[in-house]
């Protein structure tokens, strides 16, 4: 965009000291924004019914209203002065014959003019001509509105205003109060309308504000002693800057505006002959603005960042050394700003001359920081302010000279676009997804640590059984080994039996029930009192009978011997021996049985102990079994104990990533839901 830069002339009202002063008006406004010097009578005539400014005193930001930029701002046409004079004037000069008169403008001249003396006038043309009736939102609508779309849409831009001391250059620039806020918080307010506005990109806004005072460059957003004298320097790229200057990222109109009113009370102010509170030091607050079309999540598209700066400078009015005889420190101040002012007035006129040589940049701060925006690629807006009063003829001369020059520079501002990760914007999203991803890491680790623990449980819960079962099985082994024990004892003593038996002895001390009375002669059997021993001792046998019935039984042996007797004793015999072989029978019977149950048990025992010394076999194979399960569960218990430890403490690592990750992601997320609000 090749363009002049724009340059437009406000003047304000008389104040009250130039109206107590009956000071002169020496400058008529007339058609195509065209200002022209009047000679001293005629202006003395205007002058005398002029309206004072009703209050001088500077009022601070920290006052200015969030209200909307829209507010209807008013037309002043009708009140400067129209009618062009014809220069020069020849004619003397009369008291006007006729005058129109507005509420808050100068009186106008309706009459033709003449004048006794030689004068020579002078005419200047610029941009937009703003009289004392005009209010900021004519000023800001006329000059900064389209700059501040510029600047949101890629360019950058700067607005400045420019005069002497106590012309109005902090009133244009700030404002006054609620109800007359200055271009600096109309253009905040159109800032956030328009992302509000731009659905289709995604903004970054951050704010800068320092202040030039006695060649010293210093932050006013920071009260630190690093955060003054600080240094230019400049980028191969991005040109000139000031290194360490505070870049706050800005959220809402409001946040800027407590921004500016924090580094309006650190700007220096004091009061001279001219301004009670007269701004002792340049300003420049800088609004850089990054954005970028929002694309939809996954479109794998990459669209570049548009980086543009929107400065907003309010200058220190230059003075009359002679007459800013506060103090010595306030012709310090005087003389530094002065000085700075001649080489930005020596710049502009290089430029204006396209004078492709040596351009003094460098000879004072304001010249070196305003660099970027005066060589070439900014729109750039100068608002020269001026007063009309006689006593400042020469000074308000020289300002419209200067803004004449400014006029001459022409300037290429582009749209600024970034495609590598140096935009914030991009750093921002980049960092955005690279916490997504940490976030999904820390996430599924969690998720791993959540499965771990729940297998560990389960392990834990079959460890128990095992032991459980393990426990049961040991008390079972040992209740089988009791038992084998038992009938081992029990078989041990059927086999001392068998064993005393087979020998032929009556020792032993059997206790068991199963002993056989014809194993054991010393057993006593259930025949009363008489026992096959006594019936031996009783009856005597013959070797004969013995050896031919060798078949019978002792008893039947003794009892055939007594039958060779005769009588009733033999009949008494006779009966005693069947009565003996029938007990003898019975014995016999009994023996039998007994012999028999006495087999049966022993096989059953030793069945039995056989079949429980298999189960034992089968226990102990299970507890081998059991044993070998649980040592590996052990071992695999430990190892998911380590293992869970390393993952406790890596989740501990992640949770503390994790929170830090969290918080900054909270930060940046409010950030983001306020821009998706200004969308
Ligand atoms: N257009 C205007 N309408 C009404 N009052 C104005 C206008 N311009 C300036 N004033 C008043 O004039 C006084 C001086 O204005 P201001 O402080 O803005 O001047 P300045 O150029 O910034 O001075 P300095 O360079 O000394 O800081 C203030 O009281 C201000 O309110």
């Amino acid at each position: 965009m090749n363009e002049n830069i724009s340059v437009s002339v406000r003047a304000r009202p008389f104040n009250e000291k130039e109206v107590k002063d009956k000071e002169h008006c020496l400058w008529q406004f007339g058609n195509n924004n065209t200002i022209t010097s009047l000679p001293p009578p005629i202006a003395q005539a205007i002058s005398s019914n002029l309206p004072p400014i009703s209050t001088p005193i500077k009022s601070s930001l920290s006052n200015s209203s969030s209200s909307s930029s829209s507010s209807s701002s008013s037309s002043v046409g009708g009140s400067s002065l129209k009618t062009p004079l014809k220069t020069p004037l020849k004619t003397p000069l009369k008291t006007p014959s006729k005058t129109t008169t507005t509420t808050n403008g100068p009186l106008v001249p309706a009459s033709p003019l003449t004048l006794t003396t030689k004068f020579v006038s002078n005419s200047y043309t610029y941009d937009h001509l703003f009289p004392p009736t005009s209010d900021n939102y004519e000023v800001y609508d006329m000059v900064a509105r389209e700059l501040v779309k510029s600047a949101m849409e890629g360019y950058n831009a700067s607005i400045m205003a420019y005069g002497i001391t106590s012309s109005g250059k902090t009133f244009t620039m700030t404002g006054s109060g609620k109800k007359n806020p200055g271009i600096i918080p109309l253009s905040i307010q159109d800032v956030f309308a328009y992302i509000q506005e731009c659905k289709e990109r995604e903004f970054l806004l951050r704010v800068s504000y320092l202040e030039i005072y006695n060649e010293t460059v210093n932050d006013l957003l920071g009260v630190n002693q690093e955060n003054f004298n600080l240094k230019i320097h400049e980028h191969p790229v991005t040109g000139v800057y000031v290194a360490g200057l505070k870049e706050e990222i800005v959220l809402s109109v409001d946040h800027v505006i407590s921004l500016i009113s924090a580094g309006e009370a650190h700007r220096h102010v004091g009061s001279t002959s001219y301004n009670l509170q007269s701004s002792r030091s340049h300003t420049i607050f800088k609004m850089i603005i990054e954005s970028k079309e929002v694309l939809p999540e996954g479109s794998g598209r990459e669209s570049p960042v548009r980086y543009s700066t929107l400065n907003l400078i309010d200058l220190a009015g230059s003075e009359k050394a002679s007459e800013s005889t506060v103090s010595a420190m306030r012709n310090k101040e005087g003389s530094y700003i002065n000085k700075s002012l001649l080489t930005l007035g020596t710049v502009i006129s290089k430029l204006s001359d396209k004078d492709t040589g040596y351009i003094p940049y460098r000879d004072s701060k304001l010249t070196r920081v305003l660099q970027n925006s005066l060589s070439g690629n900014s729109r750039v807006a100068i608002i020269c302010t001026i007063t009309l009063a006689s006593n400042n003829f020469d000074e308000s001369h020289n300002t419209l000279k200067f803004a004449s020059r400014a006029k001459k520079i022409s300037n290429n501002a582009k749209v600024n676009e970034i495609l590598d990760d140096k935009a914030l914007l991009k750093q921002y999203r980049n960092e955005i997804a690279e916490l997504k991803s940490k976030l999904s890491d820390a996430l599924s680790t969690e998720k791993e640590l959540q499965e771990t623990m729940t297998e560990k449980e389960k392990m834990k819960i079959t460890n128990q059984e095992l032991l459980t079962k393990l426990g049961d099985a040991e008390k079972h082994r040992s209740l089988l080994e009791s038992k084998i024990n038992n009938l081992n004892k029990l078989i041990l003593v059927s086999t001392s039996v068998n064993n005393s038996a087979s020998k032929g002895g009556g020792g032993g001390g059997s206790r068991s029930t199963f002993v056989s009375p014809s194993q054991n002669s010393n057993s006593h059997t259930d025949l009363g009192s008489v026992t096959p021993n006594s019936f031996s001792n009783l009856f005597l046998q013959s070797p004969s009978q013995n050896s031919s019935n060798h078949h019978m039984s002792p008893l039947s042996q003794s009892t055939s011997s007594l039958t060779l007797g005769g009588g009733s004793e033999s009949n008494e015999l006779i009966q005693i021996q069947s009565k003996m072989a029938k007990l003898e029978l019975e014995l016999e019977e009994k023996n039998k049985k007994i012999d028999f149950l006495s087999s049966f048990n022993q096989d059953s025992a030793l069945e039995k102990i056989k079949q429980l010394e298999g189960e034992l076999v089968q226990r102990d194979m299970d507890l081998g079994l059991y044993q070998r399960e649980s040592t590996r569960l052990q071992t695999l218990l430990s190892h998911k104990d380590e293992k869970i430890n390393s993952l406790e403490s890596k989740l501990r690592d992640i949770l503390l990533k994790y929170k830090q990750i969290d918080s900054e992601n909270n930060a940046l997320k409010s950030k983001i839901q306020e821009y998706e609000v200004m969308y």
